[in-house]
């Protein structure tokens, strides 16, 4: 179980301008009936599958039947991008840091989500393609990054095994439409869904997260119930009881969110204090940003590693402009490690009997305290351990606050129409004839 430790959410510019917490969730019962309403309709019309994960059975059904077979290979080369990859990393380093350790010997996971000629070229030359499984991940199944890297990897794959490729790959992508789901129909090659409604941001708890996550063998079963559990009570039979949302945490979570936008607080760090989650930080930020930044609202995310960014960051944190709060993300029984001997030299005699994990719980007490010291509003959520089962609650937890962040903001927090600017300007600038307008922003851009 995680817990949120609200002691220090409601200081800084909350304490003078703001009202108390109570108080604060009493305002929003007028938009406490509106949200259930939306909640009670979207989960009824399948908006939001990844907080009552209609697909659970059908995919556990699946990916049993498969795991062998992606067992099989030494290397999976995961080609995504956004959502399609960073809830894979996120799990990846988390939960299979053998793989950045010394000695390790495989299964070996690679995830291509970016457009690196040197890494793709590396990819190709040094991989055996008889020990390679690819899997472009894409729930449209047209963004060009991955896309691109499919042409590439596909030829790859054809040039050494002619009659048997497809065999080495495994498409996750939509059910029925997108240019990956017509390639999949026309080679045969295997497929998983990413279901309706699931957008990439939203996607890890589907085939998107799990078919790596068997791939390295990691009990990704336990990841579902965590993340489950956590909404269950949102999405349960007695759907649309108001006290389910009330009594919620993401509720009160958003709730905070959402005051903090409200009185200049435009940046929200997402301080870890799990090394081993350090990339949880990266699928927070575009889980936050793609959901929240419309309209001129939103926060900025700030994703940040403790201990490490409190030798980078934690100055501006600290001391910069006040218009921070932050979410610390902590778990206080991680192992401990070795024990610091008695002959540490008598400067450090305090160290004495202690242990490394007992400098890293001092160290996140220091820099939450230090936080709030300087006036930074900080709610503390506690992983009860850092397990599979604990990152589904965490992650879980953070989707609902997410998109009731967005409600109460009155922005839709599941689509993201400003990215797709850019990447019609980058198709126009490579000689697509389809984007006139573009071609014009382009223009009195380059003039
Ligand atoms: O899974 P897809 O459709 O390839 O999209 C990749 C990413 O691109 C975006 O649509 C943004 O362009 C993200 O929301 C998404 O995670």
């Amino acid at each position: 179980m995680h817990t949120l430790d609200w002691k220090h959410a409601w200081t800084g510019r909350l304490l003078t301008t703001a009202p108390t917490r109570p108080q604060a969730l009493k305002l929003l019962e007028p938009q406490l009936d509106s949200c259930n309403a939306r909640l009670i309709g979207e989960v009824a019309s399948g908006k939001l599958p990844f907080l009552n994960l209609p697909f659970r059975s059908s995919l556990t059904a699946r990916l049993k039947a498969l795991t062998p077979q992606l067992r099989r290979f030494r290397h999976m080369v995961v080609l995504g991008i956004g959502g399609s990859a960073l809830g894979t990393r996120a799990l990846q380093k988390a939960f299979f840091p053998q793989q950045d350790l010394p000695n390790h010997q495989g299964p070996w996971l690679w995830i291509l989500d970016n457009v690196d000629a040197d890494v793709l070229e590396a990819q190709m030359s040094t991989l055996n393609p008889e020990e390679t499984i690819v899997v472009p991940v894409s729930k449209s199944g047209g963004t060009i990054e991955t896309l691109a890297q499919y042409f590439f990897m596909k030829a790859w794959l054809q040039r050494a095994l002619p009659n048997t490729w497809h065999e080495h790959m495994l498409l996750v992508t939509d059910e029925k439409k997108g240019y990956l789901r017509e390639e999949a129909d026309r080679h045969n090659i295997v497929s998983l869904p990413v279901p309706d409604h699931l957008g990439g941001r939203y996607s890890v708890l589907s085939a998107v997260g799990l078919v790596p996550a068997a791939f390295m063998g990691l009990p990704w079963e336990d990841f579902l119930e965590g993340a489950a559990s956590v909404n269950a009570p949102l999405v349960n039979d007695e759907l649309g009881k108001p006290e389910n949302l009330r009594n919620h945490p993401a509720w009160a979570l958003a709730n905070w969110c959402f005051e903090l936008s409200r009185h200049d607080y435009s940046q929200l760090i997402f301080f870890t204090y799990i090394p081993s989650w350090a990339s949880f930080g990266q699928w927070f930020g575009q889980l936050w940003a793609e959901s929240l930044g419309k309209n001129g609202k939103g926060t900025m995310p700030l994703p940040a590693v403790g201990v490490t960014d409190q030798h980078s960051l934690q100055q501006m944190f600290l001391d910069g402009p006040a218009d921070k709060g932050c979410i610390q993300l902590h778990c206080p029984n991680l192992s401990k490690g070795p024990q610091f001997p008695d002959d540490v030299p008598d400067s450090w005699e305090w160290l004495r009997g202690k242990t490394f994990g007992d400098l890293l719980n001092a160290e996140t007490l220091g820099s939450a305290a230090a936080l709030v010291h300087n006036g930074v509003p900080l709610t503390r959520l506690e992983a009860a351990e850092s397990s599979m089962r604990a990152a589904g609650e965490v992650m879980g937890l953070l989707m609902a606050t997410t998109v009731l962040t967005g409600w109460l903001m009155n922005i839709n927090p599941l689509d993201q129409p400003a990215v797709e600017l850019g990447k019609r300007l980058a198709y126009s600038r490579l000689g697509s004839s389809s984007y006139p307008e573009e071609a014009a922003i382009l223009k009195a851009f380059l003039d």
